[in-house]
């Protein structure tokens, strides 16, 4: 029988910007105007790389519970016995580090999206996962939303028949007339040394659409990793700044097209008046998702019938009156962490950990083909507790 008592997880915030703040605020909206009632969650401690003033400043900011421990570093967070989850909400440049800190203390972990910067590091963090017997999800809120698992359940139901094609973009208008971007050189979106660039910031999401519905639909025994054929071109930083990559799977007959950028933007004029950002093509007609790419408000199924059918579905996200009117939808990913935890699973079906490997491994490819190179700190596979990336710098 099931218990009325809701289970609590219990989350230490590692990095207090502005994923961060977003992400703290939807764990603290009421799990009711979401219709769960089965799990809950509570901020217990935050911590700061910058200063133990800074994780006060993010309770206050949030207005998050004053019980909450607030910690001037990582590694005290990590300590804590009264953490049972901790969300890494660094830049990617750092997530291996992090996320390794946290394994090694013992805790489990959600780590933000791109998972790391290179396959051979997430491979160590599932397998220092495994070993440790720890919970490591990618933070890849998207696909916890109700409309990603409708559209999952739509193409295994055979709505718009055999799937064959997914073309999926995700990109900003940043382009400035001088032919800079609107981000500064020294920006997490353009900055190598933050694992910058359009695709492991951006590019992933036009990727998580490719690979939820042409990979994660694939029966497991016949599970095809794709052929990846891509093309960058870089930014003056050397980060990628527009990048396309076909995803082939042959055995399947299936084709993938992702792109991403920071010149010319999905939506220009944020009302999806250009169009679907998404659109996942069978032979009985297609799905179609209104950008953008990682919080989608509708889809649409279009027939291919002599009638047009079109059916279009709005997919509002949930807001707290009591929290000022906050709902994001993060907090469905968050719901995720605490019913796997609850159950004893290490990992979600939703993401599997094989699943984060390949698209990873994807990415790897696309960097090689163009020749994107980060620096050796923020793509070494060796755990380092003392390294810049864990200690700020101290
Ligand atoms: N799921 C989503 O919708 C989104 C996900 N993201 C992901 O979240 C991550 C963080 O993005 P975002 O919150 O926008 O980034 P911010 O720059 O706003 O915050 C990053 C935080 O990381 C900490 N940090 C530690 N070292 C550094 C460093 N050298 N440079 C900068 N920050 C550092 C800082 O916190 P402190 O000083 O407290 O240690 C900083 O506030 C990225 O991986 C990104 O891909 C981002 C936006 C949306
Ligand atoms: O995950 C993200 O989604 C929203 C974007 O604005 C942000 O750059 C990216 O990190």
């Amino acid at each position: 029988m099931a218990s009325s008592t809701p289970y609590t997880l219990k989350w230490g915030i590692l990095a207090t910007g502005g994923i961060a703040k977003t992400f703290a605020k939807d764990l603290l909206t009421d799990p009711a105007i979401r219709d769960v009632s089965d799990v809950r969650h509570e901020i217990v401690a935050v911590a700061s790389s910058t200063s133990v003033d800074s994780a006060a400043n993010f309770i206050k900011a949030i207005d998050g519970p004053s019980s909450a421990k607030t910690y001037g570093s990582y590694a005290e967070l990590v300590a804590d016995p009264n953490v049972d989850i901790v969300y890494v909400a660094t830049p990617h440049s750092h997530h291996f580090q992090n996320a390794m800190l946290c394994l090694e203390a013992g805790k489990n972990v959600l780590c933000e999206k791109a998972l790391t910067v290179t396959a051979a590091q997430a491979r160590k963090l599932v397998a220092t996962a495994k070993a440790k017997n720890l919970f490591l999800m990618e933070a890849v809120w998207t696909r916890f939303f109700p409309l990603s698992i409708k559209i999952r359940e739509l193409i295994t139901s055979g709505a718009i028949g055999q799937v064959y094609r997914t073309s999926a973009d995700l990109s900003f208008g940043q382009s400035k007339p001088d032919g800079s971007l609107g981000f500064d050189d020294s920006n997490r979106m353009v900055n190598l040394d933050l694992a910058g660039g359009a695709l492991l910031d951006l590019g992933i999401y036009a990727l998580t659409w490719v690979f939820q519905t042409l990979y994660h639909t694939q029966p497991e025994e016949e599970k095809e990793a794709p052929k990846v054929v891509s093309a960058i071109n870089k930014y003056r930083t050397g980060a990628d700044e527009q990048t396309s990559i076909i995803c082939q799977f042959p055995k399947h007959g299936l084709m993938g097209i992702a792109t991403t950028g920071m010149r010319v933007a999905t939506d220009p004029d944020g009302k999806g008046s250009a169009g679907p950002a998404i659109r996942i093509q069978g032979a009985d007609g297609e799905i179609q998702v209104m950008p953008q790419a990682y919080r989608p408000p509708q889809y649409r199924i279009v027939k291919k019938d002599s009638a047009g059918t079109v059916e279009v579905v709005d997919c509002p996200i949930p807001t707290d009156p009591k929290r000022g009117g906050w709902g994001h939808g993060m907090f469905w990913e968050a719901d995720e962490c605490a019913r796997c935890l609850r159950d004893g699973k290490l990992e979600s079906a939703t993401i599997p950990w094989s699943e984060s490997i390949v698209i990873m491994e994807t990415m790897d490819q696309v960097l090689k083909q163009g020749d994107v190179q980060y620096p050796e700190v923020i793509t070494t596979d060796v755990f380092d507790p003392k390294s810049p990336l864990n200690t700020g710098g101290k």
